[in-house]
């Protein structure tokens, strides 16, 4: 198993890393949509370049006229063209803020569709110990949160470098007239630059050492507070408590925040008072200079509007960085994410069902405990052979399911198939040989009863006579055909038809005979039924068990509490704490008079 995963501190990243991640989220942008790419770049010169020309033919303008105003004749007609040329500049810069809206929207879209679309693949193809452990899981939901800012990174980064180029361009333009009035300007930007960078700092550190509460508040949120679940909830009085340890949850994860933000108004308000200052003071210096008549008179209107912009686009750049430095926080745990290794298997590809699956000396341990679930079990399933697992509550059957099933590797030990280690074999090869009903199945409520038992095998097109099959074998055609439109109805009350007729829920056996009649549609060589028929009633059980045993053609794993469907059995394993004790027919067993006969003595 390989090594857990464990977060990279935030704060060791350097500038070097986040010019990297700032790169990755470029080239990706650029192979999603190279063309908005280029729009966003000549977007952001034109943003940052159109409004310094327009002020500086706005203070010429302003200077034409107060020459007019004097006196002089001529101009008039200059102050005009400056006019005009000012409206053609605006209407440049007008035209790009329509299309860039257009071209964002374009953008995010894409890019959210192909990193969401990246993302659930990924995760479902993990390796399966990977969704018991917490590391994992962790690093998933802020790889999620990502997911949904990647667009926006791109956004954000393109806005940064216009921001960039205004702060420049105001530098160059203030140089034109005092060089010190560039210097104070940079030097009152300091401060701010700073306190928003702790800030955003300190956010992203709580950010992640919270992701625990949010997804406790989540699951409350997403999961238990759902009409199917509210019955119970008020059976048990859960509501208050639980809406209470939902607030407690929020507030610890949002209040923290409040309290970041409050530590830094005054810090912000002294940033703030020094900027306003140099903007004063280089306003009170271009007065002096134009009373002395060492400057135009539009020389007020170009450094009071170069100086505003370029403390808009300084503030801007400093917020955009905040917002930068959480989004990358999130790219960070995407590429650790995107790093987990995904589900392997061999290469080998099986052909056909084994004549033999062994389980040789196993003994197992969850990624997440360390105590053995399973004890140095060893059995044999011949092809054809029905096959029973029992034990008490906790044994290791489900476990040993996994195993089989290819789901987990054994910590000690091999499952062979043909003699050959499961794990040398491609496991989707495997699985074509499985029809594997775990106890905690799927109700795909937002589909029909057709779909339900289809969804057994969408790799091939649907088939009517295996379809009527699986369906009667799983005893679902009763109550499939009185459905209001019979195996076409929706299994669930949220769902409506096109007509208005409402989905049915159905109740919890007759879902678990969808179950099994999904598993049979499969048709695989191998069946294995984890509690099959738990919910079902005894006449309904012993006639679906009647068919199963009669069908001598597949092999049959049940792991089962009841007496009546295991007695048939070939052969009996009975598990205790992990270990396997007892192994015969039921005939056997009972002679035996052992544990097998202890659990089901009562039902014998
Ligand atoms: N994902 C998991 N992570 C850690 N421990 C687990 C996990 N799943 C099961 N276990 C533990 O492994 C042991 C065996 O569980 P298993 O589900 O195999 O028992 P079982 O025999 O199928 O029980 P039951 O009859 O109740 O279905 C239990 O003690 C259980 O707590």
């Amino acid at each position: 198993m390989p090594p857990r995963n464990r977060r990279r501190q935030q704060s060791k990243l350097g500038p070097k890393e986040y010019f990297r991640a700032a790169k990755e989220i470029a080239q990706l942008t650029w192979e999603t949509t190279p063309g908005t790419i280029v729009l966003q770049i000549a977007g952001a010169i034109i943003t940052a370049v159109l409004p310094i020309v327009t002020t500086y033919y706005a203070a010429l303008t302003t200077t034409e006229l107060a020459a007019a105003f004097a006196g002089d004749r001529t101009a008039g007609g200059r102050a005009i063209t400056y006019v005009i040329v000012t409206a053609v500049l605006g209407l440049l810069l007008t035209g790009w803020r329509s299309l860039e809206q257009y071209v964002q929207r374009l953008m995010r879209y894409a890019l959210e569709a192909k990193v969401s679309d990246i993302m659930y693949e990924r995760f479902l193809s993990l390796e399966f110990w990977r969704y018991d452990d917490k590391d994992t899981i962790d690093t998933y939901d802020r790889a999620q949160r990502f997911s949904l800012f990647y667009s926006q990174a791109f956004n954000t980064l393109s806005r940064m470098l216009s921001q960039v180029i205004t702060l420049v361009a105001s530098v160059i333009a203030l140089l034109l007239v005092g060089w010190w009035l560039a210097v104070i300007l940079l030097l009152a930007i300091i401060p701010g630059v700073y306190l928003q960078f702790s800030l955003s700092r300190a956010q992203v550190a709580h950010w992640n050492t919270t992701v625990d509460v949010r997804r406790a508040k989540g699951t409350i949120e997403r999961q238990l507070f759902q009409p199917e679940h509210i019955a119970e909830l008020r059976l048990y009085g859960m509501v208050r408590y639980l809406l209470n340890l939902r607030q407690e949850l929020r507030d610890t994860d949002e209040k923290q925040r409040i309290i970041f933000e409050r530590k830094f108004i005054l810090g912000r308000l002294a940033a703030d008072a020094l900027e306003l200052a140099a903007q004063v003071g280089s306003l009170l210096w271009v007065t002096f200079q134009i009373i002395d008549h060492l400057q135009p008179i539009g020389q007020f209107l170009y450094v009071q509007q170069i100086v505003q912009r370029a403390l808009t686009a300084m503030n801007s750049f400093v917020t955009e960085i905040s917002s930068l430095d959480e989004q990358l926080a999130n790219l960070f745990d995407y590429q650790e994410f995107m790093a987990l290794d995904v589900r392997q298997g061999g290469s080998r590809e099986l052909a056909g069902a084994p004549e033999r699956i062994s389980v040789d000396h196993v003994s197992f341990s969850y990624p997440s405990s360390d105590i053995d679930v399973l004890k140095d079990v060893s059995l044999t399933i011949d092809r054809g052979q029905r096959v029973a697992i029992v034990g008490e509550n906790g044994a290791g059957k489900s476990t040993l399911i996994k195993l089989l099933s290819g789901l987990y590797a054994p910590s000690v030990g091999h499952v062979t198939l043909d003699g050959t280690d499961l794990a040398d074999f491609s496991l989707d090869s495997w699985h074509k040989q499985l029809a594997v009903l775990q106890q905690d199945y799927l109700s795909y409520s937002f589909a029909t009863a057709r779909d339900n038992v289809f969804f057994g095998k969408v790799s091939k097109p649907f088939d009517q006579e295996a379809f009527d099959r699986a369906l009667d074998k799983a005893e679902a055609r009763d109550f499939t055909d009185k459905l209001p439109k019979g195996v076409d109805s929706y299994v669930s009350p949220w769902m409506a038809h096109e007509d208005g007729t409402n989905g049915v829920d159905l109740s919890g056996g007759q879902w678990q005979r969808m179950a099994l009649a999904r598993n049979f549609y499969r048709e695989a060589p191998i069946i294995i039924l984890d509690e099959p028929t738990s919910a079902i009633d005894a006449l309904a059980e012993s006639r679906i068990f009647n068919h199963l045993f009669a069908d001598k053609s597949q092999t049959l794993i049940i792991i089962s509490h009841r007496l009546t469907t295991i007695e048939r059995a070939d052969v009996i394993y009975m598990l205790k704490d992990g270990r396997v004790v007892e192994t015969g027919t039921h005939d056997e067993l009972v002679a035996l008079r052992g544990e097998f006969f202890t659990m089901f003595e009562s039902q014998i």
